[in-house]
């Protein structure tokens, strides 16, 4: 990723690590300049344009490196945020959901400003950190005796430093931890409001035991680094204080040095002052951008291993769809509370196109996992998913999935419509609102639609309408109808489905509405996992699952 950020930036990069040079040295020549001439040892015709002419330089160079500098930290927060959203994108969901949302948007959020507050800073770094290296190398030109007492108490300044600098840097990595808990219970508090509200007592224990104590402990961590820094602070001010008292009271007593040479040792060095201070108030901001790094790095590898062969993957799978087929697949989950495995499987099924598949059976019977393996965002641990007869695998799920559209039970409705020929679509789109009675609601205007502030009905029949506008030939619907007033149910399963049947588009419909079940093509009962019961109520026909030759053994044809 650092590759990445070099590769799109080293212009600017270079750029400003020239300017901050530039200016840092001219700073410095300048402060050297002014040192000469209160000695009294300039030609005073000259002299003045000599110091203007540094002061231009100084003032342009440090407009520039900073001018560079903004551009480059925004342009590197932009990049930061549109390459973890792309590696997001692009990670399996099961690892996804292993990391969970509040994690991968505080990566999104604190890690990316983490470094931008510190490449802001970058500029400043640049220019001081040669006005230093300048003043040094002037000081080292006044009297070699002096810059050897000064590089020692440097030298013993480093040593020191590394010794201790892991001190403040476990605070720092600890913060950032506490940052994930805290992030996990903000996600809890926004999503969970209305059930916080309701409770006053859960909502108390909530604030005192989850919120307040990772925002204490978040804290606690912050403020051990701010102190330990703050001791560095001292200590690098302490040498420096050391460094003139050895200069002034105890150099003079082994070596007789030059008054002249001493007082201007000593106006640079308190010159060096500002600049050093700027160098060692800024550590704080570089160890949380270092920590924020090594997380985006971490989470860089473990999305990128994940998904390197998805990436190569072809876009589309050109051919027409024939036919579906999941031989003997299997997943699991660990049921935490029961301490047991839940196990979806094997499942044995095949889909045609035109199909109408209604998939049942009791809470908890493995309907949605099903559906989410069938989908591809869910990997199967055993068996395979045949595409007309093209085995699925990680080189080629990608594309496999854009044969999909889905509505899921905790469906997400964008207010644009994204990968959508608007123009193309105007007259169907229109048609669709009229149908799903939501003309009187929502417009679509640029692109956008004019409200998503409607109920969640409407808004599962908005999501149908930008199912229907995906024109997939293989549509996914979980528990759609639950949310449906009865005219709306009535609509669904007598005209909505029966119609996308007739356009040849295969459906799995996921549903408890039992009324419609004789509408289906085919009806699968699942109960603890397996298959228990086909039925194609449309053929008023019975078929065994030898017949079939599909269903997994235990699976038995019964009515429903
Ligand atoms: N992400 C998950 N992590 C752990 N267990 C899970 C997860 N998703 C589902 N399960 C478990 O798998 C089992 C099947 O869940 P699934 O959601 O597939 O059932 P379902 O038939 O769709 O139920 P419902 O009708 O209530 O939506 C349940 O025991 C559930 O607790």
């Amino acid at each position: 990723m650092l590759f990445f950020l070099w590769r799109s930036s080293w212009i600017i990069i270079t750029g400003v690590f020239l300017s901050g040079a530039v200016s840092g040295l001219s700073n410095a020549a300048l402060i050297a300049y002014i040192n000469t001439s209160l000695a009294g040892k300039l030609d005073m015709v000259a002299a003045p344009w000599w110091f203007a002419g540094l002061a231009v330089i100084v003032l342009v160079s440090r407009f520039i490196s900073h001018y560079l500098l903004n551009r480059f930290s925004t342009k590197m927060v932009r990049d930061l945020r549109l390459h973890i959203s792309r590696l997001i994108l692009n990670a399996p969901y099961p690892n996804l959901q292993k990391i969970g949302k509040p994690v991968l948007l505080s990566h999104l959020t604190e890690d990316v400003a983490a470094i931008a507050n510190a490449s802001e800073l970058f500029p400043l770094l640049c220019i001081n950190f040669a006005i230093v290296i300048g003043c040094m190398t002037y000081l080292s030109w006044l009297s070699w005796q002096l810059a050897s007492v000064l590089a020692g108490v440097i030298l013993f300044g480093i040593t020191t430093f590394n010794l201790c600098k892991d001190i403040p840097m476990r605070s720092v990595r600890n913060a950032r931890d506490e940052y994930d808990v805290l992030s996990r219970g903000f996600a809890a508090l926004t999503e969970g409001v209305r059930e916080l509200k309701l409770h006053r007592r859960r909502s108390d224990q909530f604030i005192s035991e989850s919120l307040a104590g990772s925002a204490d402990a978040y804290r606690g961590h912050s403020f051990r680094a701010t102190v330990a820094y703050l001791w560095v602070n001292q200590w690098i001010q302490f040498l420096y204080y050391l460094t003139i008292g050895l200069i002034l009271y105890v150099f003079p007593v082994w070596q007789t040095l030059n008054q002249e040479i001493v007082s201007g040792y000593v106006i640079v060095f308190l010159f060096m002052m500002s600049p050093l201070t700027i160098l060692t108030n800024s550590l704080p901001a570089f160890s949380k951008a270092k920590v924020s790094l090594n997380r985006i790095l971490q989470l860089d590898d473990r999305l990128a291993e994940c998904h390197s062969a998805d990436r190569l993957a072809e876009l589309t799978m050109p051919e027409k769809f024939n036919a579906l087929t999941l031989s003997g697949l299997t997943h699991n989950f660990h049921r935490e509370k029961e301490n047991r495995n839940f196990i979806l499987g094997p499942i044995d099924l095949e889909f045609r196109p035109g199909e109408l598949v209604f998939l049942i059976g009791g809470n908890g019977s493995g309907k949605t996992t099903l559906a989410m393996l069938l989908l591809g965002l869910y990997h199967p641990e055993q068996g395979v998913i045949r595409w007309n007869g093209r085995a699925i695998e990680a080189g080629n799920r990608d594309a496999y999935m854009q044969n999909f559209s889905a509505i899921f039970s905790d469906f997400y409705l964008f207010d644009q419509l994204y990968g959508v020929d608007i123009e193309r679509n105007r007259s169907l789109m229109d048609d669709y609102l009229q149908r799903l009675h939501l003309n009187h609601k929502v417009e679509i205007v640029n692109n956008r639609f004019s409200s998503l502030n409607l109920s969640q009905g409407q808004r599962k029949r908005l999501a149908l309408l930008v199912a229907y506008l995906e024109d997939r030939p293989f549509y996914v619907f979980d528990e759609w109808a639950a949310d449906q007033d009865p005219e709306f149910k009535h609509l669904f399963y007598t005209d909505l489905l029966p119609a996308l049947k007739a356009q040849g588009k295969t459906v799995l419909a996921i549903t408890h509405d039992d009324k419609y079940f004789n509408l289906a093509d085919r009806c699968i009962k699942l109960d603890e996992g397996r298959i228990t019961a086909v039925e194609y109520p449309q053929a008023h026909r019975q078929r065994s699952p030898d017949q079939d030759g599909l269903q997994s053994a235990d699976a038995e044809t019964m009515p429903f």
